[in-house]
């Protein structure tokens, strides 16, 4: 367990809940966070879009931070329908190339474009209302941002025409009077703003579109000093251009603003959120790009093949979760037949609008929920619940603690994540990245294959020590006593040197090939399978009868049936026959628990053959497989030789162990050996062939999880 948790740490997962280790591999499905885990959580303005103006573009900007890489392009049309269907054709590869060629071509199409009044007030709104601090830091030579990724690449767009917040603040004469903060609930946040210079009194309002556009009345014309009624073919060309926006993966903001006159300057008085966020003017619209981790279409790709399923919860539009949904392949590329977009994607309104029976009676989950709210968090994890889910959750907010409890692992992000979420967490990412997540799952799934494996290798040593020494109690010397064929002191010898090491050495087995390629195990049954039980038993069963056989052909064969006198206690001339018999008894046992290790690499597979990728290149890959974990190796090697003292010592043989040195019943030592081998191959061949008790974890996934979840 502990090497698995400093494991794990390599892997930037820290546990803070020891049974999420286990609980871990068992997960069939992940609910995550878009923003920063699916995504790296570096926003950047990519376009912006000012009603009866145009569409301003952002080129070739790598950097978040940095506000001087990339430039600027403006695209102007004469109607708003045609400039929404010009824009379509731009996508990114397009940019890309046009890139090259300006670069070629000249450097004026690099001039940011001239700031009208339109833009100018976007641009006031969009950096006054904005908690992110954006700075060239002299010292390091480079662009330092603070605060959340959706403000920063806002106010970095700013910045790129010289609307920081501080130039407005300290040359433009903006002063603040209230703020009314961000609320992942109302998606919005506002503040008031006074100019010196005029005292002209605003209201900046950013936040979702949808949101936003209900609070406006007005949109800004072709002149700024004259805003339009906000009709319904505008709203309608709004929000047109918002899903064209969010289509292509970006998240859409809307920017509005209205002069307030009679705003109480006295910070004291508190004037109700409702009475300032209304009569707007939409001002534009803004897309942010968030880009994919890189990692993640893979690492979804994994848990796909792993019989996982990947849900996407966001407080993102629905367009633009299933653009980044698509991309990373949690949705499908190309909407199948038969199930419709709309069944896989729902809005939090949609999910939260049925009830439970109706959530049951869907065919599926969906696999992304847009507009989350903590709650809806919560609903969805009860739902996996009620269809026998095993669920992860991820989360970073406040109250996101609820539904990182509810779930059966919950994921705090360790950089984005608060306090509070971590204290609610099971485990914590250190990096926030969703492919840490399924690195943990084949780490969990490695630590429980271990632990099943560790628990079957003790098991089946107790069981065949207890039927030796059980059965072993039929056989009386003369004066009716029970001749043990192993002294006590032996039994402890053996458990010590047997059960220490290479159980730790199970525990350090690397994982299977073909560990994330199997469905997750079933949680409610844990590491105590029928298989394990079963093999316990035939394992166990062969190793009592096999060294109980050994010590009876010695004592009966060649021996004449001599259990000698009192041969429990000390070596005397009769007692020869019966310690000669226990030190192959000795011998023989700590062989078979010793080869159990390394039988028990694999439950199913020939230890001959462990590793399917080490068999195919090599015709007899054994002893490559069994070094490959060299503490097991070394355990088992070191623990056999450590035999033969213990049988030849003098003194230590007689007096310690009740044994005495032996010749030619090794002979049958390594007989049993052999047998023994032979049975546990001939059984996991058995199971192999009959499929028998397979645990549901050889079957492929594609036949095992089909319409499930
Ligand atoms: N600072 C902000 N000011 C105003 N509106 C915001 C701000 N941040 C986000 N929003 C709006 O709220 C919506 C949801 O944001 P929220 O913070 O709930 O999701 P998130 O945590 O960023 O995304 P995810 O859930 O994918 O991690 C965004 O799509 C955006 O429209
Ligand atoms: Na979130």
């Amino acid at each position: 367990m502990v090497v698995g948790m400093t494991q794990m740490r390599k892997r930037k997962v820290v546990i803070r809940q020891l049974s999420a280790l286990e609980a871990l591999g068992g997960v069939t499905n992940i609910c995550s966070d878009k923003t920063g885990t699916l995504t790296q959580g570096k926003m950047i303005t990519r376009k912006v879009w000012i009603p009866s103006s145009g569409i301003y573009t952002v080129n070739g900007a790598e950097e978040a931070s940095d506000p001087t890489t990339g430039y600027v392009s403006f695209s102007t049309s004469a109607s708003n329908a045609e400039m929404v269907s010009q824009d379509s054709n731009i996508d990114e590869k397009a940019d890309a190339s046009s890139e090259v060629l300006s670069e070629k071509t000249s450097e004026v199409a690099r001039k940011t474009p001239e700031v009208t009044s339109a833009l100018e007030s976007f641009l006031e709104s969009t950096a006054l209302c904005n908690l992110a601090t954006v700075r060239y830091d002299e010292q390091k030579h480079r662009w330092q941002t603070v605060g959340d990724p959706t403000e920063i690449s806002l106010q970095v767009f700013a910045h790129r025409f010289q609307f920081g917040k501080r130039t407005l603040e300290e040359q433009h004469g903006w002063s603040q009077l209230a703020e009314y903060g961000f609320d992942s609930g109302i998606k919005r946040m506002s503040v008031v703003y006074t100019n010196t210079s005029n005292s002209k009194t605003f209201v900046f309002t950013k936040g979702a579109v949808e949101r936003i556009l209900d609070l406006c009345t007005t949109v800004v014309g072709p002149d700024d000093a004259k805003s339009q009624l906000l009709t319904q073919s505008t709203k309608d060309l709004v929000l047109n251009q918002m899903n064209h926006l969010a289509e292509q993966g970006l998240r859409v903001m809307a920017i509005a603003r209205r002069p307030i006159t009679d705003f109480p300057t006295q910070s004291t008085i508190t004037y109700p959120r409702e009475e300032v966020e209304k009569g707007l003017t939409l001002l534009g619209l803004a897309g942010l790009y968030d880009p994919p981790r890189l990692e993640t279409k893979d690492a979804v790709s994994e848990c796909t093949t792993a019989g996982i399923k990947v849900h996407m919860l966001t407080g993102d539009h629905p367009a633009t979760a299933s653009a980044i949904a698509r991309d990373v392949g949690i949705l499908p590329s190309q909407p199948s037949t038969t199930q419709s977009t709309s069944a896989l994607v729902k809005t939090a309104a949609e999910f939260d609008g049925m009830d439970d029976s109706q959530i049951d009676a869907l065919p599926s989950l969906p696999l992304v929920i847009a507009r989350c709210a903590p709650n809806t968090k919560t609903r969805m994890i009860a739902a996996l619940h009620r269809r026998h889910a095993f669920a992860a959750m991820t989360g970073d907010g406040v109250n996101d603690a609820p539904s990182l409890q509810a779930a059966d692992v919950g994921i705090a992000m360790g950089q984005a994540g608060s306090d509070v979420a971590k204290g609610a967490a099971d485990i914590v990412l250190t990096d926030d990245n969703f492919a840490s997540i399924v690195n943990a799952i084949s780490e969990g799934r490695r630590m429980f294959d271990n632990i099943q494996k560790f628990v079957l290798h003790l098991l089946t040593s107790n069981v065949g020590e207890v039927v030796l020494l059980i059965v072993g109690l039929g056989m009386q010397d003369e004066a009716g006593f029970s001749v043990f064929p192993l002294s006590p002191l032996s039994i402890l010898w053996i458990n010590m040197l047997t059960s220490s090491f290479p159980a730790f050495g199970l525990g350090k087995e690397k994982a299977g090939s073909q560990i994330m390629k199997r469905p997750p195990h079933d949680t409610k049954k844990g590491v105590f399978t029928l298989q394990i039980i079963v093999d316990m038993i035939v394992y166990g069963l062969l190793m009592g009868a096999l060294t109980l056989l050994t010590f009876v052909t010695i004592v009966y064969g060649p021996g004449g049936g001599d259990l000698g006198f009192d041969c429990n206690r000390s070596y005397g001339e009769s007692c020869h026959t019966v310690f000669r018999a226990r030190a192959a008894v000795f011998a023989e046992l700590t062989f078979l628990i010793l080869i159990s290790a390394w039988e028990f690499k694999s439950l199913r597979r020939s230890m001959f053959a462990l590793d399917p990728a080490t068999s195919k290149a090599s015709k007899f890959p054994f002893f490559q497989d069994v070094y490959s974990n060299k503490f097991l190796f070394f355990a088992v090697v070191i623990g056999a030789a450590s035999v033969f003292p213990a049988v030849y010592i003098p003194g230590l043989n007689t007096d310690v162990f009740k044994h005495v040195g032996i010749g030619w019943e090794w002979g049958i030592v390594f007989a049993g050996l052999v047998i023994y081998v032979m049975g546990v191959e001939g059984w996991k061949a058995v199971k192999r062939w009959a499929g028998l008790l397979d645990d549901g974890m050889g079957i492929t996934v594609e036949n095992e999880t089909k319409g499930q979840v």
